[in-house]
């Protein structure tokens, strides 16, 4: 009877898990629409844009040193403050990017970000103060681009780029130029370019992981399109993100800078030299590769001679993730193979014996960890390195002996989040009874974060 209690409690946790992401989904999409209409109603009081001819005596000044230069000159730079860039993403790429080309004076910045500024930001999204915490990034943004240049048009949309306001923003009311994409997550890079292929816009994209970076300039001058190159997204569990991988803050500084120089160099009429190019920065070595693409395909669902994309898609379901890389939840476990972090609570309030495997890499162990665990990585377990799981059969081995447990012994298994300690009970339940002693297995769903959010709020979050 209580089993059937504590399964339908879960269950119910479950539901009620999707019934806030539905929610949420629902309420975004609610407000970006109705955001937009607002804004629209709001930006068609911006002056358009003016076919400027020449420079005013304090455009010379301040643009003095770029002007300068044979290859912008006064004909590139009034080229530039005639031209307007939407930046999709305000986080780690988009920051730079946002203040070299308000630096630069390009006409108009679009700033779009759904998300709001958090402490864990401020090592590498510049333009974000301690100030402007808990403020919508686009606001944030567009208030230190203003600040930095007051010429400068700039719109910020504080919004989830999404199939239903994408060609509209890019195309309709303002027409932005060219288009680039600070995004961190697949849908969204396959949203923005397809809007950029049915709106005929170039697009200056780059990403930025741990110490490396990538920049690419898709759809330009018979260039391939992000599609050309990736027919298919890749599986949703083996893309890692920032707040997984972890990231230098100036390596996205130096890929955001350099998409403003290919931005400058498009919008500036000098062409860009990307867009038949991938280029890879290794930050550890120092090192810039760069090397030819395959060429724009006539086979291609979006730019090809037949497409059959020829309106934006539900890019969630087509990538089989969701467009924000805030809930990337696994659900790999039966309910039986999991508990609550309030279950585990009373695991240790009442002293029943156990082992607590913390499957985090070490660096993450480094930084927090519960005081009784004990410390495999994923990837240990995985490979079955000996001396790793020598660790969790002295454990068990202890438990044993000092008689407190007859059957099996109880293992519960932590991470960070609750989707890795998933794949290690997985990995475990192999090894259970062969390479190590028959055990009960357990993961701890929401991992340490759940920890830190509904058990102990002393506990670091990272
Ligand atoms: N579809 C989208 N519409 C609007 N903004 C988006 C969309 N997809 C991603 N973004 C934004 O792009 C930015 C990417 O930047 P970055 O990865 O540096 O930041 P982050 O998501 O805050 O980082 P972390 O992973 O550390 O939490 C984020 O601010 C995110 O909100
Ligand atoms: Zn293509």
């Amino acid at each position: 009877m209580d089993d059937e209690i504590v399964s339908l409690k879960t269950k119910l946790l479950e539901k009620e898990r999707e019934l806030a992401d539905l929610k949420r989904k629902l309420d975004q999409t609610e407000k970006g629409n109705s955001r937009l209409t607002e804004l629209h109603e709001s930006v068609t009081d911006l002056p358009p844009l003016k076919s400027l001819t020449t420079l005013s005596n304090e455009d010379i000044m301040r643009f003095s040193r770029q002007l300068l230069l044979p290859e912008l000159g006064v004909p590139g730079q009034v080229s530039l403050s005639n031209k307007s860039v939407l930046v999709v993403g305000c986080g780690g790429l988009g920051c730079p990017l946002a203040q070299y080309l308000a630096a630069a004076g390009i006409g108009r910045l679009g700033l779009l970000d759904y998300d709001v500024v958090e402490l864990s930001n401020l090592h590498r999204q510049v333009l974000h103060t301690e100030l402007t915490l808990g403020q919508p990034k686009a606001l944030s943004a567009a208030g230190a681009i203003s600040r930095l240049n007051s010429a400068i048009q700039c719109v910020p949309y504080h919004l989830q780029l999404s199939r239903e306001n994408a060609i509209q923003l890019i195309q309709h009311v303002l027409m932005y130029d060219i288009v680039a994409d600070c995004s961190d997550n697949v849908p969204t890079r396959y949203l923005v370019n397809d809007a950029c292929v049915l709106t005929g816009k170039p697009l200056v994209s780059a990403s930025a992981l741990r110490m490396e970076g990538q920049l690419t300039v898709y759809n330009y001058r018979g260039g391939p399109c992000y599609r050309c190159l990736y027919p298919s997204p890749p599986p949703p569990d083996t893309v890692t993100n920032c707040s997984d991988g972890g990231v230098l803050g100036v390596v996205p500084g130096i890929m955001g800078c350099l998409q403003a120089l290919e931005v400058l160099k498009i919008a500036s009429g000098q062409g860009s030299s990307f867009e038949k190019q991938l280029l890879m920065f290794d930050g550890q070595e120092g090192r810039f590769r760069s090397i030819q693409l395959r060429a724009k395909q006539a086979g291609c669902a979006v730019c090809g001679e037949t497409p059959t994309v020829t309106q934006l898609q539900d890019y969630e379901r087509f990538c089989g993730s969701a467009a924000t890389d805030k809930c990337r939840r696994l659900n790999l476990l039966t309910k039986e193979q999991r508990v609550s972090v309030q279950e585990y609570k009373e695991i240790v309030d009442t002293s029943t014996p156990h082992v607590l495997l913390d499957v985090r890499p070490k660096v993450e162990v480094d930084i927090c960890r519960l005081k009784t665990s004990i410390n495999i990585p994923l990837a240990s377990l995985e490979e079955k390195k000996s001396e790793q799981i020598t660790l969790l059969k002295d454990k068990i081995c202890e438990l044993k002996q000092h008689g407190s447990i007859t059957s099996q012994v109880p293992v519960f298994v932590v991470c960070k989040l609750g989707n890795d300690s998933q794949k290690a009970v997985q990995v475990l339940e192999k090894m259970s009874g062969k390479e190590i002693e028959p055990v009960t297995l357990k993961d701890i769903g929401g991992g340490l974060m759940a920890w830190a959010n509904k058990i102990d709020p002393s506990f670091p979050q990272y």
